[in-house]
Formats: C-alpha cells, sequence, structure tokens
C-alpha cells in the first residue's frame, strides 16, 4: 500500500461508523492504519420511503460513488443492505467473522413475542418481518417503522409501539443487549450480520492481502450461498423473503458441510414455502441459486414480486 493511513468510507450513522470500526480494529491488528471518513447518503437524511428513493441501494451507492471516485480508499456495507449485482470498477473482497445473524425483539417492559397481549403494536420496517409476525401472531397489529436504531427503539421507550423487531446484529455491536427481549429463532434476511468490505478492481495486492487476514471463509460461504437466492429470486433486500445458511464444523466427518434453507413468505401471512439443500461450503452459490429455483417453481415468484 502506497499510503500510510486508508481512508475507510462509512455511512455516518452510529451502527455504520460502528461497523467499519470493528474492520479498522481488525486492519490495525494486522498492522494496517485506517480513518474513517463518515458520509451522510439520501436514505440517511429523508424520512421518505426506501422505494421512493430508488429502492434499496440508495445507502450502498453513495459509498461507491466516493469509493470510485477516490475520496476513500475502501468501504464497509453492511452485506444485507447491497444489491446482488456487481458494481463495474468495484469488488466485495471481505468479510470478517459474523455477528449474531438474529432477529431480536424488543418489548416493552421485558415482555417476549408470545407475552404480548393481542392488539399489540409491534414495528418494523421490513415486509419480511411483517409477514413473519402476521404468520406466528395474527393478532398483533404489525406497524411499518423506519429509522436508524435509536429511532425504533424509543417508539418503545416513549410507549407509541409494544414492541420492535431489529437485527440483533446491529444492537448487540452497539452494545445494547439489554433492550433484547426476546432472540427469536425464525429464519433471517440474506447476509445479515455479515459485514462486506469493498475496494476498487484496480487496488495493490498489499490492501488485499491484509484484506484477507481479516477475512472469514464461513462467513463469505454463507453469505455467498444466501445472497445467491436473493440473485435467482430477483428479489431485493426488501422482499418477504428469507436465506440462512450455516456450516459444520466437520469435526468427526469427512468435512464441513454447508446447509442452506431459504423461505418465501405471502405478504399478508399465514403461508410460506421452504426450501433447502446441504452441499460442500465450495458449492454454496449453486445451492442457493437452487433451492431459489425450488421456490419459484413452487409459485414464489407471485409474493416476491408484488
Ligand atoms: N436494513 C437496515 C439494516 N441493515 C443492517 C442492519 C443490522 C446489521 C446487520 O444485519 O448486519 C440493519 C438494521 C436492522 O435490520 O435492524
Amino acid at each position: 500500500m502506497t499510503h500510510g493511513t486508508l481512508r475507510l468510507g462509512t455511512r455516518a450513522s452510529d451502527l455504520a461508523r460502528t461497523q467499519a470500526g470493528t474492520v479498522a480494529d481488525a486492519l490495525a491488528g494486522v498492522g494496517v492504519n485506517c480513518e474513517l471518513v463518515p458520509m451522510t447518503s439520501d436514505g440517511d437524511v429523508t424520512r421518505a420511503s426506501l422505494a421512493s428513493l430508488g429502492g434499496t441501494g440508495v445507502f450502498a451507492a453513495r459509498l461507491r460513488t466516493a469509493l470510485l471516485a477516490e475520496e476513500c480508499d475502501l468501504v464497509v456495507h453492511s452485506y444485507k443492505d447491497l444489491p446482488t449485482a456487481p458494481h463495474p470498477g468495484l469488488e466485495v473482497v471481505a468479510s470478517p467473522v459474523r455477528e449474531d445473524h438474529r432477529d431480536a425483539l424488543c418489548g416493552r417492559d421485558g415482555l417476549a413475542l408470545a407475552e404480548l397481549p393481542a392488539g399489540a403494536r409491534v414495528g418494523t420496517g421490513s415486509p419480511r418481518r411483517a409477514a413473519q409476525l402476521r404468520t406466528v401472531r395474527p393478532d398483533l397489529e404489525v406497524v411499518d417503522i423506519r429509522g436508524n436504531v435509536g429511532t425504533r427503539l424509543a417508539f418503545v421507550s416513549s410507549g407509541e409501539l409494544d414492541a420492535v423487531v431489529l437485527a440483533a446484529a446491529g444492537l448487540r455491536r452497539l452494545g445494547l443487549d439489554e433492550v433484547i427481549t426476546e432472540t427469536l429463532d425464525w429464519p433471517t434476511a440474506p447476509g445479515q450480520g455479515v459485514l462486506a468490505v469493498e475496494i476498487r478492481s484496480s487496488q495493490d495486492a498489499p490492501l488485499r492481502d491484509a484484506l484477507a487476514q481479516i477475512h472469514d471463509g464461513g462467513t463469505w460461504a454463507c453469505a455467498q450461498a444466501e445472497r445467491s437466492v436473493l440473485a435467482t429470486l430477483e428479489a431485493g433486500c426488501a422482499a418477504p423473503v428469507a436465506a440462512h445458511a450455516s456450516i459444520s464444523d466437520g469435526v468427526g466427518t469427512p468435512g464441513p458441510r454447508l446447509t442452506v434453507r431459504a423461505l418465501a413468505y405471502r405478504p399478508g401471512g399465514g403461508e410460506v414455502l421452504e426450501a433447502s439443500a446441504e452441499v460442500e461450503p465450495a458449492e454454496a452459490v449453486t445451492a442457493g441459486a437452487d433451492v431459489a429455483r425450488r421456490l419459484l417453481a413452487d409459485g414464489a415468484a407471485d409474493w416476491i414480486h408484488d
């Protein structure tokens, strides 16, 4: 690397900065110093719906523009928020070890999902979480919310909502574990809890070598399987789709196995399609595409694309 200190581009939210900070710390551990370059995107400054801003790629787009313009040397995304189409001139090259992939219920008065009274108001901005809530608890009122983690939690502390559902990863990274009243065991969004480090395709071997040292191959294989589901479904991160992969340790067996499970939910809840596969980790992408095609063959497209 020609530069002493690398410029690491991040969205400006507390969570994004914390995520970027974990990458900066990991790089420092392998002898590479970074300074954070926080950037505000349209998605951060408006209350308009994500769809009206041109979809879920708005957060990533700002960082990618800055990376291509050489305003920074690398950027950190939540893999969950990154569109599946590759971006010309850029490459996602590394993911550190995955944080908790699960969803978390943050309820008032310590309440778990089954303990919420009938008619309780539960906030989420995710069509997947809304469909899952409606399936498990059709008697609840699901309320569409937006905003960063602090804004969402404030709906509960203010009494406006009885609970919100958030990614456990974000809460844990922010040190907010104590607001979690239940970790939910339903399947989650492709890439949830995984960070994606992106650089320019033209960048040099020393940077790539440093990133290889903070990379986790198992996390990567799982994320690629999950994203392959999304790509094959031609779904965005706002689709009512869950995909989760995990890897067995391989101890006492011929080698590790990757299991990928994909689900599509009827947006109103109550109906779900499911497919899964178990393969060698090297077959992650093929397995993800395979389970997605089985969902499509079973009629998932109507739920995903409306
Ligand atoms: N779509 C917003 C978003 N993107 C990534 C995370 C959390 C961290 C992660 O999943 O890696 C969140 C917040 C949430 O879903 O509660």
